[in-house]
């Protein structure tokens, strides 16, 4: 078995570089003001510099207005799209671009339908139910709610930590993991132990399986 690690909510140069020396294949970059993890594009642009060939560079948006997308895809070279909102399935096929559609868990049968509804995205992302908050909670869900059958690739997030990720990743079996919150000693600045030991750990038990 192999997942596959998005390390999310990156503001620093230093904590980019580190998450890639640990092996992460994705960073997230964070374009929702509400987020205390959210970059300006300049900041997203110099970030994204820190990435070498073959880490993919992610743009995640809530509920963004079309200008807003376009923006900041012309300032910064993002691989992929994530949209942790509302936003439709047209919507997100609207750039030109791959993308991945979040949706926040609550109850049986959601996983199901979200698959059908964003079937041309690159992959679904499974995220904590929250009244509030969009995302980056640090909530865990259910996860006997997720079906064996996934049609796209399924993002396992929501509260993971070096402490949970082996028992999820072991149960759920995601196509990869998204971590903010886990790896963090305060909001938007990781600690770099906290990067290695988490990615360590899905290493460790994907080797086991
Ligand atoms: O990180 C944020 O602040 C954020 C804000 C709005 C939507 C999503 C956000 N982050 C994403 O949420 C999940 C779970 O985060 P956590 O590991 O529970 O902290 C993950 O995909 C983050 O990238």
């Amino acid at each position: 078995m192999t997942a596959r690690v998005k390390i999310c909510g990156l503001t620093r140069p230093e904590d980019v570089r580190a998450a890639v020396e640990s092996g992460a294949d994705a960073i997230g970059l964070v374009f929702y003001p509400p987020s205390p993890r959210s970059v300006s594009p300049a900041q997203a642009r110099a970030l994204a510099n820190e990435v070498p060939a073959f880490v993919t560079v992610v743009g995640l948006f809530v509920n963004p207005t079309r200008e807003e997308v376009e923006s900041v895809l012309e300032q910064v070279p993002l691989d992929l799209l994530q949209f942790h909102g509302d936003e439709t399935p047209a919507f997100c096929a609207g750039f030109g671009r791959r993308w991945i559609k979040a949706i926040r868990v609550r109850e049986a049968g959601e996983i199901e339908d979200a698959f059908a509804d964003y079937r041309n995205a690159a992959g679904l992302l499974v995220d904590a139910w929250d009244p509030e908050r969009y995302g980056g909670t640090g909530r865990v869900f259910n996860w006997d709610l997720i079906p064996q059958e996934r049609p796209l690739p399924l993002i396992l997030a929501g509260g993971l930590s070096s402490d949970n990720v082996s028992a999820a990743v072991e149960q759920v079996r995601p196509w990869a993991v998204d971590v903010s919150g886990g790896v963090e000693k305060g909001k938007g600045i990781k600690d770099i132990r906290k990067i290695r030991h988490f990615i360590n750990e899905v290493h460790r038990v994907c080797k086991t399986d």
